[in-house]
């Protein structure tokens, strides 16, 4: 090390010295160096705090951070050791099966950052199927779906999804074909502290690459799998090929990758498998079409923000159109809006309502399976405990079995694979976040799956019966019982700030009980569990029956009004696991719609005066 590095490192605060020290001596990366030493040089310490004090973990959805140099954020260097230690860990869980998948979407160094991991993949004596020859992109579910199909032990999807454009992630899947969930989430961190000093000095990833295809150990994959993948839409999502919507005036719909990598593929399954035709029978929006890294048209490339769907409803207004259906920009989530026929008013549909759809077409479905088979495999849908209750109350009455799981698919993936072993059948599961599973395609969620099933489903009940699906929404609302959300969130400037929140509301609201008993004059207590401590009021033994977490915080608590016998709420309250959020998700059960709606407003107006008290915490937000 030069003697100017020395004398720069000596300046920097003794936090931080180390890592500082280390990152110099061990990145190649010229724009990575650069930038740290133009932070030291400046002396800006606060700024090297955050991005140097600790070592970025897997949360939610894998890695997920901000580019840019920093072992709490996400570079070429961070890609490079998190694959040292995950391709150690998974050589030593499955020596006989060295094969790894990896893709990535279409993000700023999601190439470069495929092409690290696929090179550090080589080098550990991987069997590498690479999904992203030249300058193409694969759909996230492609990598849970070719881990399954090839036998990898392990997947790698390099995607930040709807993230900020300068955000990127590193999802990672299991030999299951599930993403990663304990104990191998802390084996594999501990392997990466092991293994942070470079294997080799050399960064040149295109001649490690090139290697590789020279011996064969490298396969550029994309245009075999995707075939696969479309077979087996073909097998079992269509049965076989279809033309929708022959009965509808054309086109019928709009539809929008929202600038990311969805319409490629969604495009060559409209054509072959569903007698779609772009143009023709719906149409895309132009100025989203192409997968574009700096999402230009919206603010955030994010099917659930508010605005991201504007573009695509404006074009479906001015052709008469009352159907729009969306993914996000690594395809992996699905959204709709839908026009209602009498208001003529454009409305967004929650991810628990689209859940509902789902889940209503799938038990129809199941309904029609052989009755042997019904006989021997029970029906069972999974969503995450912060989704909606409906399904449960859906599957009460309709006697199938139905479970809860934490956020996010790691859980809802594995959990699946579980009950299968068991001789469940599990056709789908989801996440109020708008994601949708369907496991006979892979154990994650997929966006262009639940647009060909949506398409279906939405087909089938209008030409069978007429109806559209506000009319299916209405009609579970009278069979099953009027659910009714509330979901928003707080911004965390800085995640100190998470744990007095959470502490306040466990130790210091009622500090006369073991939990609050009553929030406000409105709500009593009649459930409280509490995932960070491990408590749960229900249990025989005051033990959470989902995994605790002591590192993440997650309360959930059941109320009803006081003075009211007819009105209920479920609430949770959780650090998110991919954004500086605290998140709020409300579920109000009533006997009308209107009290259901004022109910969960209530919640959510009683919880941030009486437990979030923004002038108190500095928690902001536009909710
Ligand atoms: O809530 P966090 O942890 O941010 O996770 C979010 O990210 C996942 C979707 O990519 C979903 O599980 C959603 O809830
Ligand atoms: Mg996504």
């Amino acid at each position: 090390m030069s003697q100017e590095y020395i004398a720069l490192i000596e300046t920097v605060p003794q936090i931080i010295r180390s890592s500082i020290k280390d990152w110099l001596r061990i990145d190649q990366n010229q724009e990575t160096r650069d930038e740290v030493v133009q932070l030291c040089q400046n002396r800006d310490w606060d700024e090297l705090e955050k991005r140097f004090s600790s070592r970025i973990v897997f949360g939610t959805a894998g890695l997920r951070a901000r580019m840019e140099a920093g072992t709490n954020r996400l570079n070429s260097l961070v890609i490079l050791q998190a694959t040292q230690g995950l391709a150690k860990y998974i050589a030593q869980q499955f020596p006989s099966t060295k094969v790894a998948v990896v893709g990535h979407d279409h993000r700023f160094h999601s190439k470069e950052f495929a092409e690290v991991t696929a090179s550090i993949f080589l080098r550990a004596g991987f069997k590498v199927y690479y999904l992203n020859p030249q300058d193409t992109f694969v759909h996230t579910p492609m990598v849970p779906f070719a881990v399954d199909h090839v036998g990898a032990s392990v997947g790698i999807m390099i995607t930040a999804s709807h993230n900020p454009k300068m955000d990127n992630g590193y999802k990672v899947y299991y030999k299951n074909g599930c993403q990663i969930i304990p104990p191998h989430d802390a084996n594999i961190a501990t392997c990466i502290d092991e293994n942070l000093e470079p294997w080799s000095d050399n960064w040149d990833w295109t001649s490690t690459l090139q290697d590789g295809l020279n011996t064969g150990e490298l396969v550029y994959a994309k245009e075999e799998l995707t075939k696969e993948y479309i077979k087996k839409v073909r097998e079992v999502l269509t049965e076989g090929n279809l033309s929708l919507g022959k009965s509808l005036k054309k086109p019928w719909f709009v539809y929008t990758p929202m600038h990311g990598v969805g319409y490629e593929i969604f495009n060559e399954i409209g054509a072959h498998l569903l007698g779609l035709t772009d143009g023709q029978d719906y149409i895309s929006v132009p100025e989203q079409i192409v997968p574009d890294p700096s999402f230009p048209t919206v603010s955030f490339p994010n099917p659930e923000e508010k605005g991201a769907l504007d573009k695509a409803i404006e074009l479906a207004e001015k052709n008469n159109i009352s159907l729009v259906v969306a993914n996000d920009p690594d395809a992996d989530r699905f959204s709709i809006a839908v026009k209602n026929s009498t208001t003529r008013k454009w409305s967004q549909l929650t991810g628990n309502e689209i859940g509902f759809l789902f889940a209503t077409f799938q038990l129809e479905s199941y309904k029609q399976l052989p009755e042997d088979f019904q006989r021997s495999h029970t029906l069972a849908f999974l969503n995450s405990t912060v989704s909606s209750q409906m399904i449960k109350a859906m599957a009460e009455k309709e006697g199938f079995h139905y479970e809860d799981t934490l956020t996010g698919f790691k859980w809802i993936g594995n959990r699946a694979r579980d009950l299968e072993k068991k001789n469940f059948y599990v056709p789908f599961g989801y996440e109020e976040a708008i994601g949708y599973m369907f496991p006979a395609m892979e154990h994650d969620k997929d966006g262009i799956s639940a647009t060909v099933v949506f398409l279906i489903a939405y087909n089938s009940w209008l030409e069978k019966r007429n109806k559209y699906p506000q009319d299916i929404l209405e009609e579970g609302l009278q069979k099953y019982g009027v659910f009714k959300e509330y979901n928003g969130y707080y911004i965390i400037k800085n995640q100190s700030m998470m744990k007095p929140v959470f502490d306040y509301i466990r130790y210091e609201y009622d500090p006369s009980n073991k939990y609050p008993q009553k929030i406000g004059d409105q709500f009593e207590v009649t459930y409280f569990r509490d995932l960070t401590v491990g408590f749960q009021s229900d249990t025989p033994d005051h033990k959470p029956t989902l995994f605790v977490d002591a590192n993440s915080q997650m309360i959930s608590i059941k109320a009803t009004k006081i003075g009211s016998t007819d009105e209920t709420v479920r609430f949770t309250m959780r650090g998110s696991g991919t954004e500086p959020k605290l998140k709020v998700y409300i579920e109000a059960c009533s006997s009308t719609e209107d009290q259901a709606q004022n109910l969960a407003k209530l919640t959510w107006d009683t919880l941030r005066k009486e437990l979030f008290r923004p002038d108190v915490t500095g928690l902001t937000t536009d909710f």
